[in-house]
């Protein structure tokens, strides 16, 4: 039985490695931030309008316990999941922890262009966005490291790029298993 979790930083490529990655080992994928919209018919941005940022992540809890009992999965974690909570400890015990690493300036390059359908993004400007990426960073990299394995999620412009990463994370996650 299989269950991988990727984690890391907003923009690091959780959800699109993790897609392809799924589609080429035939593993389930579930994204955790699409797995909330459907369970609460409702966006990330609604919930976080709604709920503010400590109503979402009791319900992010609440669903990753959900999908971390699923096997076979490769779980695409939201940036915040393994920071809250004992998430992190949990995600450890159930399954394969991988964290996607990046530059700040390789986030940024990403975020820029997808930064509205996240709250804690939408509204800042180009300046203030890269501030925000690293000052996160500095808070929640002792919770990125405290996964079992780190990947190099720099490659994922094209999707030339994306199969070439898929082949390494897979060779990643044999190697260690
Ligand atoms: N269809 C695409 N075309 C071009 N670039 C893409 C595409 N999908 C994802 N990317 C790139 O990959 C980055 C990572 O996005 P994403 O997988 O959503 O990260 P995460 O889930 O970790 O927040 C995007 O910001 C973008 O640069
Ligand atoms: O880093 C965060 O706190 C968040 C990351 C998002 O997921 P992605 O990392 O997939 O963008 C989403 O869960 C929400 O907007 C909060
Ligand atoms: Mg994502």
């Amino acid at each position: 039985m299989k269950r991988i979790f990727l984690i890391g930083y907003m923009g690091s490529g959780k959800t699109t490695l993790g897609r392809a990655f799924a589609r080429a080992t035939g593993l389930e994928f579930i994204d955790l931030d699409w797995y909330i919209e459907e369970r609460l018919h409702k966006s990330i941005s609604i919930l976080f309008a709604e709920r503010g940022e400590d109503g979402f992540r009791e319900q992010e809890r609440k669903m990753l316990h959900e999908a971390g009992e699923f096997e076979d999965v490769v779980i695409a974690c939201g940036g915040g999941t393994p920071c809250f909570f004992d998430n992190m400890e949990y995600m450890n015990r159930q399954g394969t922890t991988v964290f996607l690493d990046a530059h700040p300036e390789v986030l940024f390059r990403r975020l820029k262009i997808a930064k509205a359908k996240r709250p804690l993004l939408a509204d800042k400007t180009d300046e203030e966005l890269m501030e925000v990426i690293v000052n996160a960073l500095q808070k929640r990299l002792p919770f990125y490291s405290q996964a079992r394995l780190h990947f190099n999620a720099e490659r994922l412009e094209s999707y030339e790029q994306i199969d070439e990463s898929v082949e390494k994370l897979k060779e990643l996650i044999n190697k260690n298993n």
